[in-house]
C-alpha cells in the first residue's frame, strides 16, 4: 500500500469547486497534485498556487490552472507534506528545500492540511535535521551563529555543491536531536541576521492526515 498516496488522496476530498488551493512540495504532495489534476480533468474548477518550481511544473503538466500568488486575495486550502509531526501538530518541513514558500503559502491559507505516512509522526521534533534557509552573503558567519545553538550544522549539498533554493539561498541542515520548545527555537533562529526562515511550522497545521501501515487513516485536527 502506498501510504503517502492514501493520505494525500484523502486530503484532496476537501477541495470543492471555486476554491483557491496551495500545492505543497515533495513526494507526498506529489500524490495530492496528481489527484487534483485528475479531478480538474473531470471538471473541478479551481485555481492554484505552488510552493516550488517543481510543483508548479507538475501542476502545469497536469492541467491545473496556476495563478500568480499576487493575483489572488484568498487561499482556501493548502495540502503539503512534512518531515516530522508532533502530537501538538507542530512540524519540521523543508526536507525538499521549499520551506520558505511553503511557510508563506501555509501562513496565508484558511485551512492547512498536512499529509504524511506514519514514519513522520514523532513524540518530539528534532531527529530530522532542521532546515534553515540562509542568504549567501556572509553565509559562513551565519553558520557560526547557528552553531552556537546546534551541535551539528551542515550545508545542504546537491551534486557536490551547495544546494540553492528556488529563492537563490542556501540551506543549513541543523541536527538538534530534540527540540523541546519549537516556538522559542523558531523565533530565535529567525532573529539571526542572514537567516531567511526555518523549517519549524508551529501552530500552523489545521489538520494532519497520517496513513498507517494497517490501512487506517489517523486524522488529527487542531
Ligand atoms: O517540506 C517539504 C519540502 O520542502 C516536504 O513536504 C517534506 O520534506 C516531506 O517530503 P516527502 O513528502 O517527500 O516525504
Amino acid at each position: 500500500m502506498n501510504l503517502k498516496k492514501a493520505a494525500a488522496e484523502k486530503a484532496v476530498e476537501a477541495i470543492k469547486d471555486g476554491m483557491c488551493i496551495g500545492l505543497g512540495t515533495g513526494s507526498t504532495a506529489y500524490w495530492a497534485i496528481q489527484k487534483i489534476g485528475e479531478r480538474v480533468r473531470e471538471g473541478l474548477k479551481i485555481e492554484a498556487v505552488a510552493t516550488s518550481v517543481a510543483s508548479e511544473e507538475l501542476a502545469v503538466q497536469l492541467g491545473i490552472p496556476i495563478v500568480p500568488f499576487e493575483n489572488i486575495t484568498r487561499l482556501d486550502i493548502t495540502i503539503d507534506g512534512a518531515d516530522e509531526v508532533n502530537p501538538e501538530l507542530h512540524l519540521i518541513k523543508g526536507g525538499g528545500g521549499a520551506l520558505l514558500r511553503e511557510k508563506i503559502v501555509a501562513a496565508n491559507t484558511n485551512y492547512f492540511i498536512v499529509v504524511a505516512d506514519e514514519s513522520k509522526a514523532v513524540d518530539t521534533l528534532g531527529s530530522f535535521a532542521l532546515p534553515v534557509e540562509v542568504v549567501p552573503f556572509a553565509s559562513e558567519w551565519t553558520k557560526r551563529r547557528l552553531e552556537a545553538s546546534c551541535p551539528d550544522v551542515q550545508w545542504r549539498l546537491k551534486d557536490g555543491v551547495r544546494y540553492i533554493t528556488d529563492n537563490g539561498n542556501y540551506i543549513a541542515d541543523c541536527r538538534y536531536g530534540e527540540i523541546r520548545d519549537p516556538a522559542a527555537l523558531e523565533a530565535m533562529l529567525n532573529g539571526i541576521p542572514g537567516v531567511v526562515d526555518n523549517g519549524l511550522f508551529v501552530g500552523m497545521a489545521d489538520q494532519v492526515i497520517i496513513a498507517k501501515s494497517d490501512g487506517e487513516l489517523d486524522t488529527r485536527v487542531k
